[in-house]
């Protein structure tokens, strides 16, 4: 699926979390969506999957589906998944979709199969992720939604996460949210930073990291820290 935002503003009273952002994510590539804390990563994305209203502009998606039975998404607090077993809750969102995936097979494909029969609290923070994604895929969507997945997660959950993530979006367009600009920098095909509200930098990834010829880490810092040196 292709995705275009036009001219989204959101405001919570008289304060612009989005002032007037423009972009197109590329069709099954993966989008790093970076920023610093409160510069409307997490407003957007709730906009792109429909959970809030921009206050203007617009969004158009390319699709097959009806948008609803197109879209998976895994927002920054799932606990409230708690009480139910990893197999129970995959079969209770699976039900929801008229069309959805072999269940034994999302479970085998995102290595949570082992685990079908234990209690979603009691998996470790990386296998939670791994479940909530698998829960994202149960209706095969074009376009996925993930707000932050690796954060909190050690070394070793991180790179298996976007093992994962890598392995199961080749036909979707997947919209992720980071603070780790090295995880960005190896995993999304494109990026777009936002800072306060506006997009500072959008584009390709590797042909941001090439024409400036540093880092992704030093060029988030340099574009962030420039304000703050002003002052
Ligand atoms: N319901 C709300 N009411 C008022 N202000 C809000 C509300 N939701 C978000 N904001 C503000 O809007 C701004 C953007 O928030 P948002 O959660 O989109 O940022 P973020 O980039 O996802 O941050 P983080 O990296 O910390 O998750 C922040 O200043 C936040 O305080």
């Amino acid at each position: 699926m292709k995705v275009i935002a036009k001219n989204i503003t959101k405001k919570y009273d008289d304060f612009f979390a989005l002032n007037n952002i423009s972009f197109e994510l590329p069709e099954n590539k993966i989008i790093g969506l970076i920023g610093h804390n409160g510069s409307g990563k997490t407003t957007i994305l709730e906009i792109m999957a429909g959970l809030k209203k921009s206050d203007m502009g617009s969004l158009s998606y390319t699709q097959n589906r009806k948008f609803k039975a197109d879209l998976g998404v895994v927002l920054q607090d799932n606990e409230f998944y708690s009480d139910a077993k990893v197999g129970e809750l995959l079969s209770l969102f699976a039900s929801f979709y008229p069309q959805n995936v072999d269940i034994l097979q999302l479970e085998k494909k995102t290595k949570i199969d082992k685990f079908r029969n234990e209690f979603y609290r009691n998996l470790s923070g990386g296998m939670k992720q791994r479940v909530n994604i698998a829960i994202a895929l149960v209706n095969n969507p074009s376009f996925l939604i993930l707000d932050e997945p690796t954060t909190g997660l050690d070394p070793l959950a991180r790179r298996d996460l976007w093992k994962l993530i890598n392995s199961v979006t080749e036909k979707t367009t997947t919209v992720i949210s980071s603070h780790y600009m090295d995880e960005v920098e190896k995993n999304c095909d494109y990026l777009i930073m936002l800072k306060n509200g506006s997009i500072v930098l959008k584009g390709y990834t590797k042909d941001i990291v090439n024409s400036n010829s540093m880092s992704l880490d030093e060029l988030y810092i340099q574009i962030n820290e420039s304000e703050e040196e002003s002052k």
